[in-house]
């Protein structure tokens, strides 16, 4: 098996050749699932409840062991959870950009620029002393976005970040990452139930049963699921 970035094509950011993975004692997730992400674009990943979306990003960031298959990623990696409350650790919004940062071992002034450069895109730099638990659900989908920046993630991989925000928090995020992708040359894969947002993607993958099925065109994508009933996303 082969996994990390050091062979990966120029033009890639992630590389998933025929990886197959099964719970202990169940039945196959992911089943000789192969999908490349080019470098610097914004991909989304739709699939029925079940199909293994989650599997494959957790796979992708190294929290799961593949069976089999291959799988190569750009370095680092950030990973943005469906629920914030699950990754924003410290008290307040400077201090968990900051607690990423730790491993680098980075002089204070450095660790300061890298939080307020972070911040700024994401347009949250005003909220910087801010308590976490003072922020919307949206504002802290950003921090954990910007936690990602300050660490110079060149791949963000983001679990249906949007499943816990209304509608318009919903949109304002998924154009957010958008922008920062086309900005900052950051590749991004984005996991979601939501058809509208594959409005902002460069293109999407659909998963069924653990394979990649269709992949392409957004709007080509998006027309064929809502002609299909039968899947629901
Ligand atoms: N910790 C676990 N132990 C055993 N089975 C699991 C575990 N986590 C997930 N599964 C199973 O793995 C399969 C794929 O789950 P996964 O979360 O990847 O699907 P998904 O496509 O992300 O679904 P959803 O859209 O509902 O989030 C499901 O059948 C699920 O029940």
């Amino acid at each position: 098996m082969k996994t990390g970035a050091t062979d990966i094509k120029p033009e890639l950011a992630i590389r998933v050749q025929d990886l197959s993975f099964k719970w202990p004692h169940g039945t196959p997730v992911l089943q000789s699932c192969s999908l490349d992400v080019p470098k610097g674009e914004f991909w989304m990943l739709l699939g029925t409840n079940g199909s293994g979306k989650s599997t494959l990003l957790r796979l992708l960031v190294g929290l799961l062991q593949p069976q089999s298959g291959e799988m190569q990623i750009r370095q680092p990696v950030g990973f943005v959870f469906q629920n914030p409350d699950h990754q924003l650790v410290m008290p307040t919004v400077a201090a968990d950009v900051a607690f990423g940062l730790v491993e680098e071992k980075l002089a204070p002034d450095q660790i300061i620029a890298r939080v307020r450069e972070a911040l700024t895109a994401v347009n949250l730099l005003d909220l910087q002393r801010r308590p976490i638990y003072a922020l919307s659900g949206g504002q802290k989908q950003r921090i954990a976005i910007a936690g990602a920046i300050a660490r110079r993630c060149e791949v963000l991989l983001l679990d249906e970040p949007t499943a816990l925000l209304d509608p318009d928090t919903q949109l304002d995020l998924v154009a957010q990452v958008r922008n920062l992708v086309k900005s900052r040359g950051l590749t991004a894969l984005w996991v979601t139930h939501r058809l509208d947002e594959l409005n902002y993607c460069d293109g999407a993958f659909l998963l069924e049963q653990g394979q990649v099925v269709d992949r392409g065109e957004p709007e080509r994508l998006k027309q064929r699921l809502m002609q299909a009933p039968n899947i629901a996303l």
